[in-house]
């Protein structure tokens, strides 16, 4: 689905109003959306709703969900939360509200919030930046206390910045959002994403054909997206035919990582899983992955040429999954840089070793995919976390501009963002997968679609929504606190039955 910033959709609506379509009729079907919402959820007659209204154009959206719910029988009061409206548009449509609506200050809601069935939260839409006002924090906790109302807010959950999903202060907390026109980033990026529980888009008057001429560089990924990505396997195909995937990971006290990477390679397609590792792993990782070959190296020495033959021979390879930092890993990793012709994805602690000197990611002539969590992700650009939480999109699509590489930055709602400013937002996925061994999935799974020659930016994307896919049958099937990595591994085939079902 595609994702449009605050500029995008503004201009959308200029388009709008130049074929005809004028801003009162584009807020009417707005606050009309909002409204119905309500009215699938429920039988308004008799229930008290309560709408909390900025002086802005969200404001504006509110006013004509309240008169609209009105006529439907509910108890609607309207909440000025920065007095009078102030825009033209919201002055029409407050002054369209008429009687039997009640009007009251902030100050002074705090009961008729207690008591809500319905709370919709039209204070601030995409023109907010910076922090919540601090004065409106206190109704906003108790709009979140009162758990049996129905929340809702208009467009993005106030509190929230459109185009980064940055939640600095407080934020309003819904059940769903409706949004308008397109899907906007503080509807899929984190934290923002966290806040406006489902977000349904819903067309308000803006032309399919400008929407559709609009160039957009943002998408946000469903597993039915990336369908299409997965051609049939050739009947006539042999091992060669799928790619060779050379992994240089794990080490004495981190062959876990190695095993889990492996297994999640092979259960994702791959036609030959080679894997480098010190002689001492050996008797535990052959009976782990029967299925891999193996390249053994002598930790004390620089990398000789089994290990070199190994990365010339391989279509792809995969890099750092407990790998380790001592200098003999470092100079795997500069062997690779150096010699891969296939795409190369470098993790964890191969991310480590070259956060002192990132601009070595600009040596190899293949691409290059870096799948940082958070904490590597500031290790590598040198941000605090704070900064990488202010605008996790765009800290993705400079490091992934600025260094050449396909850049996935982990956690709720990964980013994917490539050299070219091609970005993607992945949507499944759950926090049962915060747990270590997670990641070394996810590299084993992109490793692997590398290797049989998807595009780079393609087996990025579709790793992370497999991935993530994976993750939430194991909620289903073991619950969220019970399920484990290696369960994301076994569910793997169920989520490519799904795929090649399409
Ligand atoms: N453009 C469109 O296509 C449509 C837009 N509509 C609505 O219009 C909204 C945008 O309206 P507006 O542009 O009037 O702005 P908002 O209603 O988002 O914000 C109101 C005002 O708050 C100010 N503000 C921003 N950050 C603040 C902060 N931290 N503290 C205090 N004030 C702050 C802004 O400068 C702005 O003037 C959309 O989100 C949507 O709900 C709808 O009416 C339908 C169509
Ligand atoms: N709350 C969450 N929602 C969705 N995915 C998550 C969540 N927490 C973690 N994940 C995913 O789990 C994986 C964890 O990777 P990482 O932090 O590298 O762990 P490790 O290296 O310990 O295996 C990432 O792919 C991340 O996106
Ligand atoms: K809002």
């Amino acid at each position: 689905m595609r994702v449009l910033t605050a500029a995008e959709i503004r201009g959308l609506e200029s388009c709008a109003v130049e074929s005809g379509v004028s801003m009162e009729t584009l807020m009417e079907n707005a606050g009309a959306e909002v409204a119905a919402a309500v009215t699938e959820k429920m039988d308004v007659t008799g229930k008290k709703t309560v709408i909390l209204c900025g002086k802005g154009n969200n404001g504006g959206d509110g006013f004509v969900a309240a008169r609209l719910l009105a006529a439907e029988g509910a108890k609607v009061t309207v909440v000025l939360m920065q007095g009078a409206p102030a825009s033209d548009l919201a002055k029409q449509a407050y002054d369209k509200m008429g009687r039997g609506i009640e009007i009251i200050m902030y100050r002074t809601a705090g009961g008729a919030v207690d008591a809500a069935d319905v709370i919709i939260d039209a204070v601030f839409g995409f023109s907010f930046h910076g922090r919540l006002p601090s004065v409106m924090e206190p109704l906003l906790a108790r709009a979140a206390e009162n758990k049996k109302a129905f929340h809702i807010s208009v467009d993005i959950p106030s509190g929230a910045v459109c185009d980064t999903g940055a939640v600095e202060g407080a934020c309003f907390k819904a059940d769903l959002t409706v949004t308008f026109t397109a899907m906007k980033p503080a509807g899929v990026v984190y934290p923002a994403a966290g806040f406006g529980g489902m977000t349904v888009v819903r067309q308000v008057g803006i032309k399919e054909e400008h929407l559709e001429m609009l160039p957009c560089d943002t998408e946000s990924v469903l597993l039915g997206n990336i369908c299409p990505l997965f051609p049939k396997r050739d009947p006539e195909g042999h091992k060669g035919t799928y790619g060779r995937l050379l992994m240089i990971c794990g080490s004495v006290g981190m062959a876990g990582a190695c095993i889990m990477a492996a297994r999640a390679a092979l259960r994702s397609g791959v036609g030959l899983l080679n894997i480098a590792i010190p002689h001492a792993l050996y008797p535990i990782l052959a009976p782990a992955v029967p299925e891999a070959i193996f390249t053994l190296y002598d930790p004390t020495e620089a990398p000789g040429e089994a290990v070199l033959d190994a990365i010339d021979k391989a279509s792809a390879c995969l890099v750092g999954c407990g790998l380790g930092t001592a200098p003999y890993a470092a100079k795997l990793v500069d062997a690779v840089l150096e010699n891969a012709h296939g795409t190369v994805v470098l993790d964890a602690d191969a991310l480590n070793i070259l956060a002192k000197t990132p601009e070595k990611l600009l040596v190899p002539q293949a691409p290059v995919i870096i799948t940082p969590h958070p904490g590597e992700m500031c290790r590598l650009n040198g941000r605090t976390m704070a900064e990488l939480r202010a605008d996790r999109l765009q800290t993705a699509r400079v490091f992934a501009q600025t260094y050449r590489v396909i850049t996935v930055l982990k956690g709720a709602g990964t980013i994917i963002a490539a050299p070219s400013g091609e970005t993607r937002v992945n949507t499944t996925g759950n926090p049962g997968m915060a747990k270590g061994g997670s990641g070394d999935v996810l590299a084993g799974i992109t490793g692997a679609l590398c290797a049989q020659n998807m595009q780079p930016f393609e087996a990025a994307y579709s790793a992370v929504c497999i991935h993530g896919a994976a993750g939430d049958l194991c909620a289903e099937a073991l619950s969220q606190h019970g399920m484990l990595p290696t369960d994301l591994i076994e569910k793997l085939p169920q989520v490519f039955l799904q795929i090649e079902g399409k």
